[in-house]
């Protein structure tokens, strides 16, 4: 892999909670137009370098560089502004505002003409079949629905990269395939993805590399056999479910 290749590198990350290390030097790579998965128990740190690499929270130590740039430090605005989207284990939609103003307002003052912001909201509506629903309020749909609408914003915004955290939790099977094909979608366009997950199905099908965390550290690394395969993982994480 050349320099090149990667977007974004994180190096011994740190981020503590009082006397709780929640991120405890974390170091990994992704490489462009690919899709990290994060995978690790309850409680071992994935939110937490989300939240890190888009400003939300400050980290204690390390470094993320994104595209030659130094993410630590950057509010979530000026991350958003360098290329990185990202979705919320909850998802945080306007709930009083139908779903095509929550697709235009994050594009208020960008330039475009109302009537192309709208037409790219409505093809982008279509795309996670919401389209139908596109003048109902956003808290009218259902948890699952919510989880789409976050990702037909990420499509409007057009980032290079997309952290998504556990995108198909409380979304049904039907809704999940939906999920993973736009996901696949947008990575034959050429994006690139951080992929929080228990569905370790999911994972598994679009993950080129799976990071492991366990107590906030880093335990093992690699492809996915390899990460299958590895006895700290299954002993710490995957158990029978390796098999
Ligand atoms: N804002 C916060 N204040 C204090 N402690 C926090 C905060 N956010 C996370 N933590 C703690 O940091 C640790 C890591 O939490 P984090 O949410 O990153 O885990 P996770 O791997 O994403 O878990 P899950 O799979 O349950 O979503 C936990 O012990 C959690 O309680």
């Amino acid at each position: 892999m050349t320099t090149n290749d990667i977007l974004l590198e994180s190096r011994d990350l740190v981020k503590r909670f009082g006397g709780l290390v929640a991120v405890n030097e974390v170091s990994f790579t992704l490489e462009r137009n690919t899709v990290l998965g994060l995978i690790g128990i309850n409680g071992s740190g994935k939110t937490t370098v989300m939240n890190c690499v888009n400003g939300l929270y400050k980290a204690d130590g390390g470094s993320i560089r994104f595209d030659g740039e130094e993410l630590i430090g950057r509010s979530p605005h000026e991350v958003t502004r360098l290329g990185i989207g990202r979705t919320f284990q909850v998802p945080r939609v306007f709930r009083r505002m139908t779903l095509i103003d929550n697709l235009l307002v994050p594009l208020l003052g960008s330039g475009l003409s109302d009537a192309e912001l709208t037409e790219q909201a409505e093809e982008c509506l279509a795309q996670v079949n919401l389209h139908g629903l596109r003048q109902n309020y956003a808290e009218e749909l259902s948890g699952g629905q919510q989880k789409l609408l976050e990702l037909a914003r990420l499509i409007m915004l057009d980032p290079k990269l997309i952290l998504l955290d556990e995108p198909f939790a409380g979304v049904n099977p039907s809704l999940c395939q939906l999920l993973l094909e736009r996901i696949e979608g947008l990575l034959e366009k050429g994006k690139s993805f951080i992929l929080v997950s228990h569905d370790l199905t999911s994972i598994y099908r679009l993950s080129s590399h799976i990071v492991v965390l366990n107590e906030g550290r880093k335990i093992a690394e690699g492809s996915v056999d390899e990460v299958k395969k590895n006895p700290d993982v299954i002993e710490a994480y995957l158990g029978s479910a390796s098999a």
